[in-house]
């Protein structure tokens, strides 16, 4: 296992991303926030773009995964499509790449082999993003470093669940050799002991830590359902 997979054991990633549409867009804005889960406990970031990348590391002592969300035409895969997207985040210095490794097309016909190969070329560790327990065994199959289950939920053919899909993580878990990272949905800290206890080698939360708009939302639809009953 790579050392910094090993460093990672039951540790905590903190997803710090947030797009050009929302409001905490911007390098400067994601180093902080990036900084600030480093204050409060996170092993490492995960982070969106190049020059996110660049600036959180530039704020922060942990490892940052990089990927680079990028649509492409004719295409639904749009987490680090292709080779040009594992250059830019190589040349950002990542510590790790995260890829879409689902069995969808790839823009312009690239393969996920390819990926895979020019990160272990550059000895960078890889983590597979998928949605289901297949494309979780085949992207091991290749020999990624870690597996994510990032996906789960985003594909059409995968469970839409409200919550983290716990079942996937108990099933990749225990079928792969190399790290299984739960990821998706994890919203309270009680989901991240279960996903831990169920075999996840870590757990990743996004906007649970890093999104106010949604923890917000979670608040404010709790004081309007509370509203309606109050009112009727
Ligand atoms: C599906 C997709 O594009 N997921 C992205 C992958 O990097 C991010 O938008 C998520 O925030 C991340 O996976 C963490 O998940 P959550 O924010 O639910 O804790």
């Amino acid at each position: 296992m790579e050392p910094i997979l090993q460093s990672l054991r039951y540790c905590l990633i903190a997803s710090c991303q947030a797009l050009p549409d929302e409001p905490l867009h911007g390098a400067h804005i994601m180093a902080r926030m990036a900084k600030a889960a480093e204050e409060g406990g996170a092993s490492a970031i995960r982070a969106n773009g190049a020059d996110d990348v660049r600036a959180i590391k530039a704020s922060v002592s942990i490892p940052v995964i990089g990927i680079i969300k990028r649509e492409y035409a004719g295409s639904d895969v749009y987490i680090t499509p292709t080779l040009k997207e594992v250059e830019e985040l190589l040349e950002a210095g990542a510590d790790m790449i995260a890829f879409d490794a689902t069995g969808r097309s790839r823009p312009g016909g690239a393969r996920l082999e390819d990926l895979i190969q020019l990160m272990k070329q550059a000895g960078v560790a890889s983590m597979a993003d998928v949605s289901t327990l297949d494309e979780a065994v085949h992207a091991a199959s290749l020999g990624v470093s870690c597996v994510s289950t990032t996906l789960s939920g985003y594909t059409d053919y995968s469970p839409q669940l409200e919550g983290p899909d716990l079942k996937l993580v108990e099933e990749a878990a225990a079928r792969l050799s190399i790290p299984l990272i739960a990821e998706g949905r994890i919203h309270e800290p009680y989901q991240v002991e279960e996903a831990l206890k169920l075999g996840a080698h870590a757990v990743v939360v996004g906007g649970a830590i890093s999104r106010p708009q949604q923890i917000t939302r979670r608040f404010s639809n709790a004081a309007r359902k509370a509203a309606q009953s109050l009112r009727a």
